[in-house]
């Protein structure tokens, strides 16, 4: 009997309780990572213009923030840092400085927050002069292996001032086994790696580089590092290298527009997977809703639900604040 009339699929629908009994997918505010800009100064918030709504913040205020977010729920947030651009440079060494902008957020946070995990993005885009994630050459090409072994250090440092999470963004080949190596050898074994696994060289990027202060400076685009938005088979083959050099979860980013590669990442492997709904994603949400094109409120759950439909353990999204308040309500 298994056919209409006897089978109507609109039965378990057709009630609140019931459309909750069956639901086959949960989001809550544990699923939430936050991405937050940290910039100089004290008690200061600088708006993003083409990212309404987000702000850069510095230490003091980031402090505040986090308390915030550990209250509604949510188990960790993501650094970026606005470097000053006296700060910049050719090599990006600022990122090796112990007291640079993020090791200064992350001792703070730490010290005020003990309980929220950090995450902290390695790649030398805010740091360098000319926005490029790595070491450049005469010819403009990102060079890897030079570049891999500053990031090591990068990471070091990050992982010397208190992150959990060491999050490669870079996409230079073999990075992820040598940083894995480096936290061995100088006793953080319980920090993590959550690789930037599979990153497309995307034209959602834009506010972020609006955010830390590297759109005006980036030459060029990062299409000989950053992965081919047509590309999918080459996904599973960067995910399965940062799994077999330790990476004990991996992201897929931008976010919506590559749930397949969140779920053929998922299918395949079996770890936890991460997604990153990126700055141009959330801008995108931002003007419908500002446009009236749909419901602010029910884009952003059902756009965060779908990311844990297709797979994810937890999604980053500046939408992170906004959604637990929902979620908890
Ligand atoms: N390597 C830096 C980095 N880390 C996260 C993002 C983008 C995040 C966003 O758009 O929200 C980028 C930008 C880029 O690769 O140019
Ligand atoms: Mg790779």
């Amino acid at each position: 009997m298994s056919h209409y009339p006897a089978l109507r699929l609109r039965r378990t629908r057709a009630s609140g309780w019931s459309r909750r009994l069956h639901a086959e997918t949960v989001l809550t505010p544990a699923d939430l990572i936050w991405p937050l800009f940290v910039t100089d100064g004290e008690g200061v918030e600088e708006p993003i213009a083409s990212l309404p709504g987000v702000s850069r913040w510095s230490v003091d205020a980031i402090v505040t923030l986090a308390r915030d977010a550990a209250a509604l729920g949510i188990p960790c947030l993501a650094l970026f840092p606005n470097t000053p651009h006296d700060r910049r440079s050719e090599r990006g060494e600022e990122a090796l400085n112990p007291d640079n902008l993020m090791c200064r957020a992350i001792r703070a946070i730490k010290d005020a927050v003990p309980d929220i995990g950090l995450l902290t993005d390695v790649a030398l885009d805010p740091y360098t002069a000319h926005g490029h994630d790595g070491l450049v050459d005469e010819a403009g090409y990102v060079l890897n292996d030079a570049t891999a072994e500053i990031l090591v250090e990068q990471a070091l440092n990050q992982a010397r001032a208190g992150a959990d999470i060491i999050a490669p963004s870079d996409m230079m080949d073999g990075r992820v086994g040598l940083i894995r190596d480096a936290l061995e050898h100088e006793g953080h074994a319980n920090v993590q790696i959550m690789a930037y696994a599979a990153k497309y060289a995307s034209a959602f990027y834009g506010p972020f580089r609006d955010a830390v202060g590297s759109r005006g400076l980036l030459k060029g685009d990062k299409k000989t590092y950053q992965m081919d938005p047509a590309n999918a088979e080459e996904a599973l083959r960067e995910v399965e290298l940062d799994l077999g050099e330790g990476a004990d979860s991996v992201m897929v980013k931008p976010g919506l527009p590559y749930l397949d590669i969140v779920r053929r990442v998922k299918e395949r492997f079996e770890v936890p997977v991460f997604a990153y709904q990126v700055s141009g994603e959330y801008a995108m949400i931002e003007a419908a809703a500002a446009a009236g094109a749909g419901d602010r409120d029910a884009l952003v759950l059902e756009t965060l639900m779908a990311f844990k439909r297709a797979g994810c353990s937890g999604v980053l999204t500046y939408h992170a604040v906004h959604a637990a308040r929902l979620l908890n309500a």
